[in-house]
């Protein structure tokens, strides 16, 4: 059975990743990229769909995790009481201590896994167990041995080669091996993915290779701005929104996970390992504020091949090149984690309409141009034809933010999000001398803006509502004044800020998105509270000046973090575990915006509102 989620760390080497339990088994790896089938499955289902064990031997060893500094690279110190005697250790008394060291190398050869264990006291027996089930975790592969003593094993299209000087075995299809340290003493392994068409590829050099990656990250990481008080927890989930990066194309996964249960047991189970324009634009932004101008040019080259053609043709989520059709379909054979079925391949939100998406990236492109980003000859080209399109589509109906499943509604949060679609295309327009039809864009602003207030807003609550004419709640609605919709400061966005907090906060002080008793999502109830919206309060607290409370919230949400640093999408207070994807772009993106709010050294919620005096 695979562990709590948030007992799993991260390595990754921006094309794909890998999950590593405290147990010091890889339950999760994709290869040779983020959304490819995974060769090890163990986490939505068991052993037998793959996982790859390197621990001591010992029931009584124990586990402290940490990232190298500045770096994806993950080092597990493992404590092995003296005088444990275990078989293996050739009948002498064992007990010391080992480091075992992950990492995924950037810029090999090939798609690799390195796995070092080095002996830092006393000798310790270890054992590791290797059980590679290609095809998201159904097919067995064929293993031989390599001329020079690894492993080879091939399904289809498949290969990976094992390299070790670690003595393996193999039967009831699984390869084992166990053997000794003493101090000072070391074991490599190393895992690399090839096409199985292709010739083996030569065995790589793994200090070279570590000390690559070390560079890459630090080099990266070093560049990071500060957050006073709070640099180090941004710096991590900087780190981690560019592990979720996909290199050779610019695209941004939302999570390298499908199916993580946002509730034991229920059937909340997505499939994030594709680029959602919301998440993408999102962590984009965080980047930015973070520093990373380069990263903004890649994303929005990636973005101009996305969307590039019909504007009614545009997708609210890509594949990682820009893929159009992300079929979802159910996985029989996994049963899912904790038996949270159905697993699910693709998304079918693929298909939605959610209007917010346009906000997000016309945000996302003025903010690139204010951040200096020199200014691309399509872009801008493109933006005047979304703006054609938008013009009538704003006044459809759709499945918002959260990408309900049940009938297409006028939400709220969307519609304020085609006027930041509007607003920021004015504001380019303006500041950027860039051409088009400036008059009839604000005519447009104006006319969305009236219509939310007028519709969107129930008085009788004192409150904006979730969707035209509806009396539920949303968190969405705390982002209204970080968006520059409406000020902090009105009674407005007060009254819907107070009826959040009175309706939408849940467990442990943290917000739910939205109530999901009522069936309107089109899926049974029940699900965590999202750690995103709990980041939003706290922003919208910063904003009405309330800043000693959005600093409790904050360092609780800070506290929910695991020991290396990552988030979840939920979290079940109730339980205290994590649920959802892991780890999500979505938190990680909301943990830095917070962040700097409250240092004070670059303010998103003030920077992204741009001071707009928005029409009442
Ligand atoms: O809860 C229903 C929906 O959940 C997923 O969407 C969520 O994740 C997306 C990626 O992070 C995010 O953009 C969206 O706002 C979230 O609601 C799932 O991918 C959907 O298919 C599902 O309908």
């Amino acid at each position: 059975m695979a562990l709590r989620i948030e007992d799993y760390a991260l390595v990754g080497d921006c094309a794909s990743a890998a999950l590593i339990g405290r147990d010091g088994s890889v339950d999760w790896l994709c290869w040779p990229k983020f959304d490819a089938d995974a060769c090890f499955a163990a986490l939505l289902g068991s052993r037998e769909n793959g996982r790859w064990l390197l621990a001591p031997r010992s029931a009584a060893a124990t586990a402290e995790r940490r990232y190298r500094d500045g770096s994806m690279i993950l080092e597990t110190r493992w404590t092995v009481p003296a005088g444990d005697g275990e078989p293996g250790s050739g009948g002498s008394q064992t007990g010391g201590v080992v480091v075992v060291t992950d990492l995924m190398p950037v810029g090999a050869a090939c798609p690799t896994l390195l796995r070092q264990v080095r002996c830092e006291a006393g000798q310790v027996a270890m054992h590791t167990e290797f059980v590679l089930r290609f095809g998201m975790g159904a097919s067995i592969p064929w293993v031989s041995q390599l001329p020079d003593g690894g492993l080879r094993a091939v399904a289809g299209p498949d290969m990976v080669l094992l390299r070790t000087a670690v003595p393996l075995q193999s039967h009831n299809l699984h390869t084992e091996g166990d053997f000794t340290l003493r101090a000072g003493e070391e074991a490599v392994f190393v895992l690399c993915y090839t096409p199985s068409h292709l010739p083996a590829p030569p065995a790589p050099e793994p200090a070279e290779l570590t000390a690559q990656t070390e560079r890459f990250w630090r080099d990266w990481s070093g560049r990071c701005g500060v957050a006073d008080g709070w640099s180090d927890t941004v710096q991590r989930s900087l780190l981690t929104l560019k592990a979720l990066t996909y290199a050779p194309t610019g695209g941004i996964v939302a999570a390298p996970t499908t199916s993580l249960p946002e509730w034991i047991g229920g059937p909340r189970n997505w499939d994030y390992r594709a680029c959602w324009l919301r998440d993408a634009t999102l962590t984009l932004l965080a980047l930015l504020h973070g520093g990373y101008i380069e990263e903004a040019g890649a994303w929005r080259n990636w973005l101009l091949r996305a969307i590039a053609g019909n504007p009614a043709q545009a997708q609210i989520m890509y594949g990682l090149a820009g893929e159009r059709r992300l079929q979802e379909w159910e996985v029989p054979w996994l049963s899912g984690y904790e038996n949270s079925a159905p697993v699910r391949v693709g998304n079918a939100a693929h298909e939605q309409r959610q209007l917010d998406v346009s906000g997000e990236v016309m945000d996302a492109l003025y903010q690139a141009r204010v951040s200096g980003l020199p200014e691309d000859e399509h872009a801008w080209g493109l933006q005047v034809v979304a703006m054609r399109h938008l013009e009538q589509a704003w006044r459809e109906p759709d499945q918002g933010i959260w990408e309900m499943r049940g009938p297409p509604r006028h939400f709220v949060h969307s519609k304020v999000m085609c006027w930041v679609a509007v607003d920021r295309t004015v504001r380019s327009a303006e500041e950027f001398g860039l051409p088009g039809p400036v008059a009839h864009w604000r005519q447009l602003r104006d006319e969305i803006h009236a219509q939310v207030c007028q519709q969107g807003f129930d008085a009788a609550l004192n409150s904006f509502v979730q969707s035209y004419g509806s009396t539920q709640l949303d968190a969405s609605l705390l982002l209204l004044p970080a968006v520059g919709f409406l000020p902090a400061d009105d009674p407005r966005i007060a009254g819907t800020i107070r009826a959040v907090e009175q309706r939408l906060v849940g467990p442990g002080g943290l917000v739910l998105r939205y109530d999901t008793s009522g069936g309107e999502d089109g899926l049974p109830k029940g699900e965590g509270s999202f750690l995103a919206c709990s980041f939003w309060l706290a922003d919208a607290w910063i904003l009405q000046g309330r800043r000693a409370e959005a600093e409790r919230m904050f360092e609780r949400l800070r506290g929910l973090c695991n020991d290396v640093g990552l988030l979840s999408e939920e979290y079940d207070a109730a339980a205290g575990r994590m649920l959802g994807n892991f780890p999500q772009a979505f938190s990680h993106i909301a943990l830095v915006n917070t962040a700097y709010n409250l240092s004070g050294t670059v303010t998103p919620a003030t920077q992204r509102a741009g001071g707009v005096a928005a029409a009442a």
